[in-house]
């Protein structure tokens, strides 16, 4: 068998083996400690994450998971497979040959070592790798990056490597986005709503300190209001899924839905652009959450446009993104 030119590794955040406490409290030990997502100091985050929040949030957290579950498993993982098959089919097509594909998680299962692995069983020696992230963050992208490194340590002969930092702007991601909100208007008879477009929170700290995740989002949610010919009154951009006491990115996705359905906007559709697939965080709080806070706040129609997940269109931006950034491989 010939030796495949390169192979792709996929990268997401990572999700629970199951939706139970123990499962999810696993899971968040681990993505919780990592110093890119929560940098206050190792003593002290290890007495307030062991001593409160891994013995309180499990419970509620795997009660929001078991609402989501498939016959598949979390849906992040599910849409992760799917996307994992469908681009290595289009790769073939492409390339006209096989190039490898494998998923990876940055915490949990699948794992950076057994991805590797398989990569390297399908005798690969260059890796390019693509976090399912298309606006960068440390608290994302460079935790795929560091935790693919832990995993490689091991090796003696690494792989050479090609990392995708962002693909917050690129024309095809922008035009998968415009489309499924079309195909989401035409199939309510035309009938659309103001668009919330909810990105995924940081710390504002972390953005004063050098992440350039808040201008990202400006650029794909500036670009994709463009794209739809939105006036400036018809669109948002907020960001949702805050954690903790400290200030995060504004204006928050909950707040926005409570005041305009306390103004008599009536009918809003919400996209989430920052999600590669569908998961806890689109399906129980923008699905459920924040559908109540928009009702309740005297909103009328609530409309929540799915994430990209194995869309055709999706997976030709994935196939695009891996040429562009295989070249003279
Ligand atoms: C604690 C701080 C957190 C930061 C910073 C953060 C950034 C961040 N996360 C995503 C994408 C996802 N987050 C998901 C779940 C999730 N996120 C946090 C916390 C932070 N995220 C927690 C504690 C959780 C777990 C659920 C909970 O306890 O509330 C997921 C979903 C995983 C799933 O299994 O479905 C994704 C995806 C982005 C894009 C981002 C910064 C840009
Ligand atoms: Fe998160
Ligand atoms: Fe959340």
């Amino acid at each position: 068998m010939s030796q495949p030119r390169f192979g792709v590794l996929l990268a997401n955040l990572g999700t629970p083996d199951a939706p139970t406490p123990a499962a999810v409290r696993r899971y968040l030990a681990e993505f919780l400690w990592d110093e890119r997502v929560v940098d206050v100091s190792r003593p002290l985050w290890w007495l307030i994450l062991h001593g409160v929040i891994l013995r309180v949030r499990p419970g509620r957290v795997a009660r929001n998971y078991a609402a989501v579950w498939q016959a598949e498993g979390s849906p992040l993982l599910a849409i992760g497979r799917r996307q994992q098959r469908a681009l290595a089919e289009r790769l073939a097509e492409c390339f006209g040959e096989t190039i490898p594909v494998e998923l990876a998680m940055t915490y949990g299962n699948p794992s950076m070592e057994r991805a590797g692995q398989a990569l390297r069983d399908a005798g690969v020696s260059r890796i390019l790798v693509l976090p399912l992230f298309p606006q960068y963050s440390r608290s994302t992208t460079a935790a795929v990056f560091d935790r693919l490194a832990r995993a490689l340590k091991p090796c003696p002969h690494l792989p050479e490597l090609r990392f995708v930092n962002s693909y917050h702007d690129h024309p095809a991601y922008i035009e998968a986005l415009a489309a499924s909100v079309r195909e989401h208007w035409a199939s309510h008879g035309g009938e659309r709503g103001r668009l919330l477009m909810s990105y995924h929170g940081i710390p504002r700290r972390y953005a004063e300190s050098g992440d350039p995740y808040p201008q990202q989002c400006a650029a794909t949610s500036r670009a994709l209001a463009e794209a739809l010919d939105l006036a400036d009154d018809a669109w948002l951009m907020s960001y949702q899924s805050r954690f903790g006491r400290e200030e995060w990115l504004r204006p928050y996705t909950d707040e926005t839905l409570q005041a305009w359905g306390g103004e008599g906007v009536e009918h809003v559709d919400v996209i989430s652009p920052a999600f590669a697939a569908d998961c806890l965080e689109t399906l129980e709080e923008l699905e459920v959450e924040n559908r109540d806070n928009f009702l309740g706040a005297g909103g009328r129609v609530y409309r929540y446009i799915p994430a990209l997940n194995d869309r055709a269109d999706h997976i030709a931006l994935f196939a695009q993104l891996v040429e562009q950034h295989s070249r003279g491989w």
